[in-house]
């Protein structure tokens, strides 16, 4: 059925996501702060500074006021970066007049509350304009779902219902969109795979090669999952997409923003530098702090991520910190995986 559906925020990610919902044959409104950006998407169907060289589909329009963004739907999906989640649901919540299904697709964890997004929007939300929350998270980079290869994600939410109703709006031939019921799991490791992902871009720009990107991943979903599970995940969940299969996409692939990052970061590049030259999010920065707090907080250790703290917010060099990693305490190694 066809669906009046708002996406908020034309990133590389809500664009790709609202042009699929378009070629679904839904009502797709985009929403971003500036006007030359909506003016581009009616005009040109192109989104030059996010996704150069794709057209969107002509269906897809695009709004810079959230007033009509947020009159046009009962269903929303909020796709900026978890930096601006807060600040954009603040205003979403001041002119919401109806309960809406809320959908969110980004990656990320608020360092010192240590929140997931969905906690962070129902904070900033009304319970009672919630009709819903569901997750869309998954090995998914915007620049291959707007060429239409094969991608697959999942749809999460405790209400297995709602996750199928979001599996419908998005599922076409070259999306295919699974549904989970476990929304920690996927939200925890759909943010910390950006952390593995910067550390696996460092490994790379230091020029070391394919075992020790095997080695992070493999290690590094070692302690998401023991993250996860002390925070009351499935572990089961860190075998799937949004685990394992996030941190595959993620490590390797030269479109991610964090291992582009992180690769710099192995060149000799400062860290302002490397963003600056990435010049879209990288989730992962911000969610190393939260993840070096959170695994003070529960108890967890987790080396990687407390490595790759030093290298971001320390100025440890990036080849001292993969020394300290390799030459630290000995220890057995499915112990170590599973407590
Ligand atoms: N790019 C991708 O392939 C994927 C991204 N994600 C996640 O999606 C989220 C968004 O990422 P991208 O689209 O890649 O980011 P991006 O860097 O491409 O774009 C971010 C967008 O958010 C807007 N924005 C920033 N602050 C804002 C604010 N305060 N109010 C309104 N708009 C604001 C920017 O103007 C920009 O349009 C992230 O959490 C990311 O981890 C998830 C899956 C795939
Ligand atoms: O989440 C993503 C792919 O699933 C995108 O990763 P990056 O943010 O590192 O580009």
């Amino acid at each position: 059925m066809m669906e009046k559906i708002t996406v908020l925020g034309a990133g590389s990610w809500g664009t790709a996501l609202a042009a699929v919902l378009a070629e679904n044959g839904h009502d797709s409104l985009l929403w971003t702060r500036r006007k030359e950006q909506s003016d581009e998407i009616n005009t040109h169907h192109t989104n030059r500074q996010y996704l150069p060289g794709t057209e969107l589909p002509s269906n897809l329009q695009a709004t810079h006021s959230l007033v009509e963004a947020t009159e046009h739907s009962s269903v929303i999906v909020i796709g900026v970066p978890t930096k601006a989640i807060r600040e954009v649901c603040k205003e979403l919540n001041s002119l919401l007049k109806k309960r809406v299904l809320l959908i969110h697709i980004s990656k990320g964890i608020e360092p010192d509350s240590l929140k997931r997004i969905s906690e962070i929007i129902r904070e900033e939300i009304s319970e009672e304009r919630i009709r819903d929350l569901v997750v869309l998270s998954g090995p998914s980079h915007a620049e291959e779902v707007v060429l239409k290869h094969p991608t697959t994600v999942t749809a999460a939410c405790e209400n297995l219902e709602m996750a199928e109703f979001v599996q419908d709006l998005f599922m076409n031939q070259y999306l295919r969109v699974y549904t989970n019921s476990d929304v920690i799991g996927v939200e925890i490791g759909g943010a910390l795979k950006n952390v593995i992902g910067l550390a696996a871009g460092i490994v790379d720009g230091l020029g070391y090669g394919d075992n020790a990107k095997a080695a992070l991943i493999t290690r590094g979903l070692a302690e998401i999952s023991r993250l996860g599970v002390k925070m009351g995940a499935q572990p089961l969940t860190f075998s799937g997409l949004t685990g394992l299969g996030d941190l595959i996409a993620t490590c390797t692939s030269v479109h991610s923003r964090n291992w582009k990052a992180g690769s710099l970061l192995g060149k000799g590049h400062s860290l302002e530098e490397a963003l600056e030259m990435v010049g879209m999010v990288v989730e992962g920065v911000r969610t190393t702090k939260a993840a070096q707090q959170l695994s003070l907080e529960y108890d967890v250790p987790m080396p990687i991520t407390q490595a790759l703290y030093k290298v971001l917010f320390e100025g440890q060099h990036p080849k001292d910190a993969v020394d300290k990693l390799m030459l630290r305490m000995k220890k057995q190694e499915m112990e170590e995986l599973f407590f």
